[in-house]
């Protein structure tokens, strides 16, 4: 009798994919149909392939089994799907041929009555999760509040602060995941987020693919730079509450750190990880070769995929190398895509060509004039070669005027010292006003032209920016400036001599070096 009733379901309910202008895709009872760019569904996207996917009807339990088989992603419900893995979809659910792209309803006519239901269930079901409860180890707070599962702690001040889950221990191995655009999309579309409601898991299984990592012994971490929330109490209560949502979509212990300030604490540089590494791992060690990072920002090109735009930075790219962890982006990680070209930054601290400092005994009193942009290294150069051989430093940032920059140099000759002006001195006019007192004292007058290229500059402007804060930041239109004033110093101006002083990188400290040979800027 059950037969029968099976039977006649199965002859009478049929399947179609029913397309936004209502045509119809018929599949047809365990008939293994393949779809893409074809006569069949008239797409004619170039980016979608000719077998793109294969769809399988089960009429009688009105279930459909998706499996990409083309290069590019396609989507269920709005969420991107991994190639060669089977979704089973039931009445209701889009299919998108290509993510966002080329819509077709699963339609079972008549559906069962429970099926009814299916069509507005998101793909995302929260997984029920048993996780072992561990016991905590011994950690120091700064600042702690607590909240739903977890506490929050504040760090220097909100530079960063941290979400510790409560069922969270250390663990050697690390999975470690960007937030935005890399755990979560925004739900309306939008670039940034509207609100701490306006997101969206990114993949609809990543709870899955984050419980598998867990059960393997991985602990979950995740960084984020949100330096928009800075100072914003409203704005910062509202990305926690935000966060706290995230972790309890995902159902497992996760560790969440948000840096909030331009400081040492921002990716690409290493102040999180410190963190992670030193006071909230339980004093576990860390395999960093058995850790990885998967993030956005990662230096891909325009169109790296179809119509995609280039990414807004290198960031989580450098952050990984920085550390020296694998570095996936979330395409390769989640969906199993294959790497795509990227650009990295055009300076690379670690490849600085071997050099020596120029002679500097001069016979006294002397001038130098030093030209060079901001974080061109000038008054480093003066610190270590030329302060310790008796030269008066003179420098306009301390003095506060050129005035006094002109008038400490008189000064300093008439007592017959060897004198460095330590400005940047970019064009004619700068330079004319000590090539001047030079010329009346009768001295000699050199010029020393830094030759450290712009992006080092703003390297060495970043570098200073994160192991000073007594030193104001100085922008990029402060370095462009310099840059559109520049003019190349000739000895018809009234030097003896033209020396260009080549970038020796000195450190006094280990640590200084190490994060001097890191990847500080973001593009
Ligand atoms: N030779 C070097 N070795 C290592 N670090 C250096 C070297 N030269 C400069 N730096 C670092 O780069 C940063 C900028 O250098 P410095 O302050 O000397 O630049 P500057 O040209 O004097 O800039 P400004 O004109 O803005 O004062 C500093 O943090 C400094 O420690």
């Amino acid at each position: 009798m059950i037969h029968l009733n099976r039977l006649s379901i199965m002859i009478t309910r049929r399947c179609y994919l029913r397309g936004t202008a209502n045509e119809k895709i018929e599949l047809v009872h365990n008939e293994l149909k393949i779809l893409g760019r074809d006569p069949e569904t008239k797409i004619q996207d170039p980016f979608l392939s000719k077998k793109q996917l294969e769809c399988l009807a089960n009429v009688e339990i009105g279930e459909v089994s998706v499996k990409p088989i083309g290069q590019t992603v396609s989507g269920i419900d709005g969420y991107a799907i991994v190639k060669d893995k089977v979704y089973k979809i039931g009445h209701g659910h889009k299919i998108e041929f290509r993510l966002g792209f080329h819509q077709y309803d699963v339609i079972f006519e008549p559906p069962l009555d429970d099926e009814k239901e299916d069509v507005a269930e998101p793909l995302t079901k929260k997984p029920k999760i048993d996780f072992p409860i561990f016991s905590k180890g011994k950690m120091k707070y700064d600042k702690m509040t607590f909240s739903d599962n977890g506490t929050w702690e504040d760090i220097d001040h909100k530079e960063l602060i941290i979400y510790t889950h409560e069922n969270i221990d250390g663990r050697s191995k690390i999975a470690a995941f960007d937030i935005d655009g890399t755990i979560i999309k925004t739900k309306s579309g939008a670039r940034f987020p509207k609100d701490g409601d306006d997101w969206v898991l990114n993949y609809s299984d990543i709870p899955q693919q984050l419980k598998a990592l867990y059960e393997d012994g991985y602990k979950i971490v995740f960084f984020t730079n949100q330096s928009a929330i800075f100072n914003d109490s409203f704005k910062t209560k509202d990305f926690k509450r935000k966060v706290e949502n995230i972790v309890k979509k995902i159902s497992l212990p996760i560790q969440v750190y948000a840096a909030l300030a331009k400081t040492i604490y921002r990716k690409p540089a290493p102040g999180m990880w410190n963190v992670l590494k030193t006071k909230k791992n339980d004093g576990t060690e860390i395999d960093v070769n058995e850790s990885f990072y998967v993030g956005d920002a990662a230096g891909r090109e325009k169109n790296w995929a179809p119509k995609r735009n280039k990414d807004h930075s290198k960031a989580d790219r450098l952050f990984a190398l920085n550390i020296g962890l694998k570095f996936y982006t979330p395409e390769e990680y989640f969906l199993k895509a294959k790497p795509v070209p990227y650009s990295m930054p055009e300076f690379d601290p670690c490849d600085l060509a071997p050099a020596s400092y120029p002679d500097v005994n001069f016979k006294a009193p002397s001038v130098i004039l030093m030209v060079g942009g901001p974080g061109s290294g000038k008054s480093y150069f003066c610190r270590t070669l030329l302060l310790p051989k008796g030269y008066i430093h003179i420098n306009r940032d301390t003095l506060g005027s050129w005035q006094k920059c002109v008038k400490m140099l008189e000064d300093s000759l008439d007592k017959k010292k060897n004198c460095v002006v330590d400005n940047t001195n970019p064009d004619r006019e700068a330079r004319a006003r000590f090539i001047e007192v030079a010329k009346r004292f009768k001295v000699m007058c050199r010029c020393f032209v830094m030759s450290t290229e712009y992006q080092h500059m703003k390297h060495n402007n970043k570098f200073r920016e994160l192991t000073d804060k007594s030193h104001v930041p100085v922008s990029e239109i402060i370095i462009n400036s310099y840059k559109n004033k520049f003019e190349e110093p000739q000895i018809s101006e009234g030097f003896q001599e033209i020396i260009k002083v080549p970038f020796v990188p000195v450190f006094d400290k280990e640590d200084d070096e190490k994060l001097y040979k890191m990847f500080l800027l973001e593009k």
